[in-house]
């Protein structure tokens, strides 16, 4: 839930204002904290779906509530999307530059190796790139380390203030989990049970 927490942020701070159809990419368990997280906290009017396997998106549509649709492509999928979340254990890219819509926000979750890849090239250079860390995109993401893209700011820049959120261009958050979200999450967690602890 922290990962798709983390994400919903990057959403809410680089997407466009308007956007009304999400994808993901992925139909695992991140694909579905994901969607669960990404239709609590917006109103998407669409959201689309598609894995490698036709069987884990029927699966996946059928378990969920709400606007969604399985797609038999990454490309359908994605297609006109505003927001794209991309949750998948591959190693070679699954979301291609030319079918991203110009403005759309890329929440990009796997490839968490240097040398995996979920994004091509294009996307990633054409992109203005986000981060949750510098330091770990660039020893431990495989997008960005071997696309060469640069790392705009960190998505911390953009919350305290001191780099820009374009919110007008493509832009890809490059997500690879920090121990700081961890230690929040842990806390939220304890703190609810000490307060339900105190009531009874
Ligand atoms: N950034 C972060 O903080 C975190 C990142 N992750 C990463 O997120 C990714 C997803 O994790 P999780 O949901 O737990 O994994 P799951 O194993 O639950 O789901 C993996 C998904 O990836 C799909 N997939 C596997 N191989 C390929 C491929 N070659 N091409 C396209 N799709 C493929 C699977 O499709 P199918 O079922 O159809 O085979 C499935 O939908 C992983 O890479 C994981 O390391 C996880 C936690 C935190
Ligand atoms: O932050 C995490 O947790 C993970 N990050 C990338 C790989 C899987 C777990």
């Amino acid at each position: 839930m922290r990962t798709a927490a983390v994400s919903a942020i990057s959403a809410k701070l680089l997407m466009s204002p308007g956007a009304e159809v999400l994808a993901i990419l992925g139909t695992g368990k991140q694909a579905l904290s994901h969607y669960n997280v990404f239709t609590e906290i917006f109103s998407f009017k669409e959201v689309r779906v598609w894995s490698q396997t036709k069987e884990r998106v029927e699966r996946f549509v059928r378990s969920v509530e709400g606007p969604v649709r399985g797609c038999s492509s990454a490309e359908e999928a994605v297609r006109g999307a505003d927001v794209i979340v991309t949750v998948t254990r591959s190693t070679e890219p699954v979301l291609y530059g030319q079918w991203v819509k110009a403005g759309a926000h890329v929440a990009a979750v796997g490839a968490c190796r240097p040398d995996w890849r979920e994004l091509d090239d294009m996307l990633m250079k054409s992109a203005v790139v986000y981060a949750d860390s510098r330091e770990g995109a660039l020893s431990e993401s495989g997008d960005v380390i071997l696309s060469g893209a640069e790392v705009f700011a960190e998505l911390g820049d953009v919350i305290n203030g001191t780099k820009s959120a374009q919110r007008e261009k493509t832009t890809v958050f490059k997500s690879l989990g920090m121990g700081v979200e961890d230690a929040v999450s842990a806390k939220l967690v304890f703190d609810q049970w000490t307060a339900k602890a105190t009531k009874s």
